[in-house]
C-alpha cells in the first residue's frame, strides 16, 4: 500500500468527478461569488461612512444602504446556490464509489477475504465514503474559496492602507509554516484513527455474529474488556488528532486577533495624522472581519482535506488489490458439460501460509467420472475442504490443474464455470431474504419452472418444512437464517445447491447438523437425485460415505487410494483407521448395552 502525495491521491478522484465537474465548478463559482460579494460590502461602507463623516447630505445615505442590503441578499442567494450545485453531485460520486467498491470486493478472491477484517471493509464502504462526499461538496470548494478570499481581501486591505496591509501580510508567514507542520502530524493520526475505527467495527461485527458463543462461554466481560481497550486506543488517537488541530487553530485564530489589535492602534494614529479617512479605516476593519472567517476556517478545512485524503487512500487500498482469479483472455465456452472431473498433479498452498510451510495439497491426482458420486475422506486438517474450493475456483491451484470435460477450468469464463459447479458448505450461509430467493439463488434464468424447481429441491433436501413457515417459502429467514435451526439452515443450503442444477456438485459435509433419521431420508433422496450429476462430497460420517459410488482417501496432501468403500476397507489400513474414527461416536444402543453388561 503506497502512500501518495495529497495531490496525487486527490487526482485519482478524476474519473469519479468528471461527470459532475460542471456542477461542481458552478458550486465553486457560487461560493467564490458569495465571498467576493462579502468583500464588496466594506467598499460601499467606506463611501457611506465618509459621506456622513464629512458632513454630506443625509439623503445620500439611502443609495449605498440599499446597495449593501442587495449585496447581503446576493451573498445569501449565492451560498444557497453553492449547496444546490454541490451537494447532489457529491452524493452521486459517493454512490458511484460505493457501488464500484462493492463490485470489486465481490470479485476479489477468497484469499483477499481471508486477509481483510469485515469491519475494515465496512468502514471503507460507509464512513470513509461519507467523509469523501462531505469534503467534495464542502471542504474542497471552501478550501480554495478561502484562499482566494484571503488573497483578494489582503489586496483590498493593501489598497486601503499599505502599512496596515503589511502588518496583516506578516502574520500570514507563520500561519503558512504552521500549516505545513500541521499537515504532516494530522495526516499520520488521521490514518491511524480511520484504521483503528475499522478494527473496532470488525470487533463489533464479530461479537454480534458470535454473540451466542460469547454468552454460552460467559465471555461477555472479556469481550467487553477487549472492546474497551480498542475503543480507548481509538479515543487516544482521536484526542491526539484534536490536540494537533487545536494547536493549529489556536495559531490561526489568535494571530489575526493580535494583528487586528495592533492594526487598530496604528490605524487610529494614521487617521489622526490625516493619512487615512475614517471611512477607509472602517472599510479596512470590515474587510479584515470578512477575511478572518476564511483564515480561521482554513485550519479545519485542511484537517478535513487530510481526513478525506486518508479515506481515499484507504478506498484505493482495496480498489488497487488485483483480482487474481479472472476470466481467461480467450475463454472457452462449452454451453453444457457432462461433468467429467479430473485433478492432475494438483498442488495448493494458501497465499497467507507462513513461508516454508508444506503445501496443503501436494500432487493430488483424481478422476471423478461424469455422473459419479465420489466421497472424499481423510483425517481432520488433511485438506478436504481446501480441495473442494479449488473446483469452483474460489482459490486457484498453485500448480497442476483441474479439468472439466478435459478443459482446464481456468479456460472457462468464471460465470460459466460456476454455473456448472454448485457448492454447499457445512457452514451454510443464508441471506436475509425469502426461502424462495435463497434456494433459487443459483437457478438458471429461463430454465425450469421456478415453482417446480423450488418444490423439487426442497423435497430432495427434506426441507419441505419451509412450506409451513408463517409465510411459506416467501418467509424472510433473517440474517444468516438465524430464525432457523442449524439442520434447517443446512437443508435450505443443500436445496440451493441442488436447485442450481449443476453438472458438478461439490458438497462439504452438508448433512453434519442433521439427526440420523433426517440424514437417512436426505441421503436416500440425494442418491436418486444425484444420478447423472458428478458429485464430490466430503464425508465426516459413514452414512455420507455410503452415498458414494467410490471413495477417495486423502493423506499427506495426496490421494492415497481410490475404490469402493468395501474395497478400501479390505485393502487400506489408513482408510480403516479414518473410518473407525468417523464411526467412533457410540450409538445409544451401544451405551445402553455397555451399562447393562456392567
Ligand atoms: N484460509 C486459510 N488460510 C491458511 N490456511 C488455511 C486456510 N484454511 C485452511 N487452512 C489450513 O489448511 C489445512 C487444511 O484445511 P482444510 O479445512 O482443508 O482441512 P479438512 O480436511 O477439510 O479438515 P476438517 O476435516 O477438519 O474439516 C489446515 O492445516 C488448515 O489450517
Amino acid at each position: 500500500m503506497t502512500e501518495l502525495s495529497l495531490w496525487r491521491t486527490i487526482a485519482r478522484l478524476k474519473d469519479y468527478v468528471r461527470p459532475i465537474l460542471p456542477r461542481l465548478i458552478m458550486g465553486f463559482f457560487s461560493a467564490l461569488g458569495a465571498s467576493l460579494v462579502a468583500l464588496a460590502i466594506p467598499q460601499v461602507l467606506r463611501g457611506l461612512v465618509d459621506t456622513i463623516h464629512t458632513g454630506g447630505d443625509p439623503s445620500e445615505v439611502w443609495g449605498p444602504a440599499v446597495v449593501i442590503a442587495v449585496l447581503g441578499l446576493a451573498e445569501a442567494g449565492l451560498v444557497y446556490l453553492r449547496r444546490v450545485f454541490a451537494i447532489a453531485p457529491a452524493t452521486d460520486v459517493e454512490m458511484g464509489m460505493r457501488t464500484r467498491l462493492y463490485k470489486h470486493v465481490q470479485h476479489l478472491p477468497a484469499a483477499f477475504h481471508d486477509r481483510w477484517g469485515s469491519g475494515q471493509l465496512l468502514s471503507r464502504a460507509m464512513a470513509d465514503l461519507g467523509l469523501i462526499r462531505r469534503w467534495l461538496a464542502f471542504g474542497s470548494l471552501m478550501l480554495v474559496v478561502s484562499f482566494v478570499t484571503v488573497a483578494v481581501g489582503l489586496a483590498l486591505m493593501f489598497a486601503l492602507n499599505q502599512l496596515l496591509g503589511l502588518i496583516f501580510l506578516a502574520a500570514a508567514v507563520p500561519l503558512i509554516w504552521q500549516g505545513f507542520r500541521f499537515r504532516t502530524a494530522f495526516g499520520a493520526s488521521s490514518r491511524l484513527s480511520q484504521d483503528q475505527a475499522g478494527d473496532l467495527a470488525t470487533t463489533v461485527e464479530e461479537s454480534v455474529h458470535g454473540i451466542r458463543v460469547l454468552k454460552a462461554f460467559g465471555r461477555g466481560p472479556y469481550a467487553l474488556d477487549n472492546f474497551h481497550g480498542q475503543a480507548e486506543e481509538l479515543r487516544q488517537t482521536e484526542l491526539a488528532k484534536a490536540r494537533t488541530l487545536s494547536k493549529f487553530l489556536a495559531t490561526v485564530v489568535s494571530l489575526p486577533d493580535l494583528v487586528l489589535g495592533a492594526a487598530l492602534v496604528i490605524g487610529i494614529i494614521q487617521v489622526a495624522g490625516g493619512h487615512m479617512t475614517v471611512g477607509e479605516l472602517v472599510a479596512f476593519f470590515a474587510t479584515a472581519a470578512v477575511v478572518a472567517g476564511p483564515v480561521e476556517a482554513i485550519g479545519s478545512l485542511m484537517g478535513m482535506t487530510l481526513t478525506a485524503k486518508t479515506a481515499l487512500d484507504r478506498h484505493f487500498d482495496v480498489m488497487d488489490t488485483e483480482n487474481t482469479i479472472t476470466d481467461p483472455e480467450e475463454p472457452r465456452r462449452a454451453g453444457s458439460v457432462s461433468g467429467d472431473l479430473r485433478l492432475a498433479g494438483l498442488v495448493f498452498r494458501y497465499p497467507d501460509a507462513a513461508p516454508g510451510t508444506a503445501p496443503v495439497l501436494d500432487g493430488v491426482d483424481l478422476h471423478v467420472r461424469a455422473g459419479e458420486t465420489m466421497a472424499l475422506v481423510g483425517v481432520t486438517g488433511s485438506g478436504k475442504s481446501t480441495l473442494l474450493q479449488l473446483v469452483p475456483r474460489l482459490y486457484d491451484v498453485s500448480d497442476g490443474a483441474v479439468f472439466l470435460d478435459g478443459t482446464d477450468i481456468r479456460r472457462f469464463p468464471l460465470t460459466e464455470l460456476r454455473s456448472h459447479v454448485s457448492v454447499a458448505f457445512e457452514d451454510s450461509t443464508l441471506f436475509s431474504t425469502s426461502v424462495r430467493e435463497n434456494v433459487l439463488l443459483g437457478a438458471r434464468p429461463g430454465g425450469e419452472n421456478p415453482d417446480e424447481l423450488l418444490a423439487r429441491a426442497l423435497e430432495v433436501a427434506q426441507a419441505r418444512f419451509a412450506y409451513d413457515l408463517p409465510h411459506g417459502v416467501e418467509t424472510k429467514i433473517g440474517e444468516e437464517g438465524l430464525s432457523l435451526s442449524g439442520g434447517q439452515r443446512q437443508r435450505i443450503a443443500l436445496a440451493r445447491a441442488i436447485a442450481a442444477r449443476p453438472a458438478v456438485l461439490v458438497l462439504d459435509d452438508p448433512l453434519s447438523a442433521l439427526d440420523v433419521r433426517t440424514e437417512e431420508a436426505v441421503t436416500q433422496r440425494l442418491r436418486e437425485e444425484l444420478q447423472g450429476t458428478t458429485t464430490l462430497i466430503v464425508a465426516h460420517r459413514p452414512s455420507t460415505v455410503a452415498l458414494a459410488d467410490r471413495v477417495a482417501l486423502l493423506q499427506h496432501g495426496r490421494i492415497a487410494a481410490v475404490g469402493t468403500h468395501s474395497e478400501l476397507l479390505r485393502a487400506n489400513e489408513h482408510y480403516r483407521y479414518v473410518i473407525a474414527s468417523l464411526a467412533a461416536e457410540p450409538s445409544v444402543e451401544d451405551v445402553l448395552d455397555a451399562k447393562e453388561s456392567r
